[in-house]
C-alpha cells in the first residue's frame, strides 16, 4: 500500500529526513513517533505528493510520487497538524465545499457529508459555525473532510495533539475504528504510549532517521532484549533464602530488589519462565506475585531518541 525507499529530503546541508524505508500493507495502522522536528511531517507530505524529495522513492498502491501524483492524491487523505476553517461557514457547508472540490455531485454530496459527520460523531454540530468548534471537534471535522472521497490511505499528522483527555480518548477510538475498515493509516505523534495500543506497527524517527520500525513486541525486545520478572515472595521471612535460590538459578542473569519485590532479569533468549515458577514452588517458596514486568514505553521511546533534547 505504502512503500518508501531511501526517502531523503535536504534543506541546504541539513537532512530533514534521511534514508527512510517504509513498507505498509492494507489495514496497517502505523504509529509514526518522534520528537519535534524529527521529520514526520516531511515524510507524510512527500507521500501525499505535496513535497518533492531530494532523492529516494515513494509509492502508494504501486503508484510513484514522480509519475502518478494525481492517482496518489485520489488514493490519499492527508490531514495536516494545523488547518484553518473558514469563519463564515457552518460545519455542513464546510464539508459540502470540499465534497464539491472532490466532484461529489447532486444528492450524493449531501448524503456523503451526512455519513461522514456520523462517522466522526459530529452530527450534533452540523449547523454550528466551523470556527466555534473546540480543538477536538475541529480535528474530527478535519478527519471527516479527508474521508469524503473514501481514500484507501490516511496520513494524519498529530491528530491527538492539543486535545483534552476526553477528546483524546474519542479520537483514539475513532482511529481504531478507521483502522478496522481496511484502510492503511499513518498517524504521527510525539508520544509513543498514546498510540501503542491502537497501532499494529510503529516507527520511531529521530533527527530525520528511522531508529526503529516494526511491531510493538519487536520494539519492546529491541529496548529490552532480556525478560524481567517481578516476584514477591511469601512469607517475607523467606526472602533472603529465596534471593539465594533465584541468584543461583540457571535461567537467571541478575537479581535486583525494588518496591519490596525481586526484579529478576532472565538470561538473554529466555522467553519461557514457567520452569522458574515451578522450581520456586518445588523449593517450598510461595509468592504473592509472579509476572513479567511491563516495559515502560515512554522509557523505550527515550532510549531510542537519545540526544534529541535540543530538538524538543
Ligand atoms: N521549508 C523548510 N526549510 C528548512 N527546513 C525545514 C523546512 N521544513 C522543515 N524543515 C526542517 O526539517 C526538519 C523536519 O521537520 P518536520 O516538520 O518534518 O518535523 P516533524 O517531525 O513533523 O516535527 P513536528 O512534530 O514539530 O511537526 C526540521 O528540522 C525542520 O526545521
Amino acid at each position: 500500500m505504502i512503500k518508501t525507499s531511501n526517502l531523503t529530503k535536504k534543506y541546504g546541508d541539513m537532512y530533514a529526513i534521511r534514508g527512510i524505508n517504509l513498507e505498509l500493507e492494507e489495514g496497517d495502522l502505523f504509529g509514526f513517533i518522534g520528537p519535534n522536528g524529527a521529520g514526520k511531517t516531511t515524510t507524510m507530505r512527500i507521500v501525499a505528493t505535496l513535497l518533492t524529495p531530494t532523492y529516494g522513492e515513494a509509492y502508494v498502491c504501486g503508484n510513484s510520487i514522480y509519475t502518478d501524483p494525481k492517482e496518489i492524491r485520489r488514493l490519499v487523505g492527508y490531514m495536516p497538524d494545523f488547518f484553518g476553517v473558514y469563519d463564515d461557514m457552518t460545519v455542513i457547508e464546510y464539508l459540502e465545499f470540499f465534497a464539491a472540490a472532490y466532484r461529489i455531485q447532486g444528492a450524493a454530496r449531501r448524503q456523503r457529508c451526512d455519513e461522514m459527520l456520523d462517522v466522526v460523531d459530529l452530527d450534533f454540530k452540523r449547523d454550528a459555525y466551523a470556527n466555534t468548534l473546540s480543538r477536538g471537534q475541529t480535528q474530527r471535522l478535519g478527519l471527516a473532510r479527508v474521508l469524503l472521497h473514501d481514500p484507501q490511505v490516511l496520513l494524519l499528522d498529530e491528530p491527538l495533539s492539543g486535545l483534552d483527555p476526553r477528546a483524546r480518548i474519542e479520537m483514539r477510538n475513532l482511529l481504531r475504528r478507521l483502522g478496522q475498515t481496511g484502510k492503511t493509516i499513518i498517524v504521527s505523534s510525539h508520544i509513543l504510549p498514546e498510540l501503542a495500543d491502537i497501532c499494529n506497527k510503529v516507527g520511531i524517527i529521530n533527527r530525520g532517521e528511522m531508529g526503529f520500525n516494526g511491531t510493538i513486541e519487536e520494539l519492546i525486545k529491541t529496548v529490552r532484549p532480556q525478560t524481567v520478572l517481578e516476584i514477591e515472595i511469601a512469607p517475607v521471612e523467606r526472602q533472603a533464602e529465596a534471593a539465594k535460590f533465584l541468584e543461583s538459578h540457571a535461567l537467571v542473569d541478575k537479581l535486583d530488589k525494588a518496591r519490596g519485590m525481586f526484579e529478576v532479569t532472565l538470561k538473554e533468549g529466555v522467553l519461557d519462565y514457567s520452569p522458574l515458577s515451578l522450581d520456586l514452588v518445588n523449593g517450598g517458596f510461595g509468592f504473592k506475585h509472579f509476572g513479567a514486568k511491563a516495559t515502560n514505553l515512554e522509557s523505550a521511546f527515550m532510549a531510542l531518541t537519545k540526544g534529541s533534547g535540543k530538538n524538543i
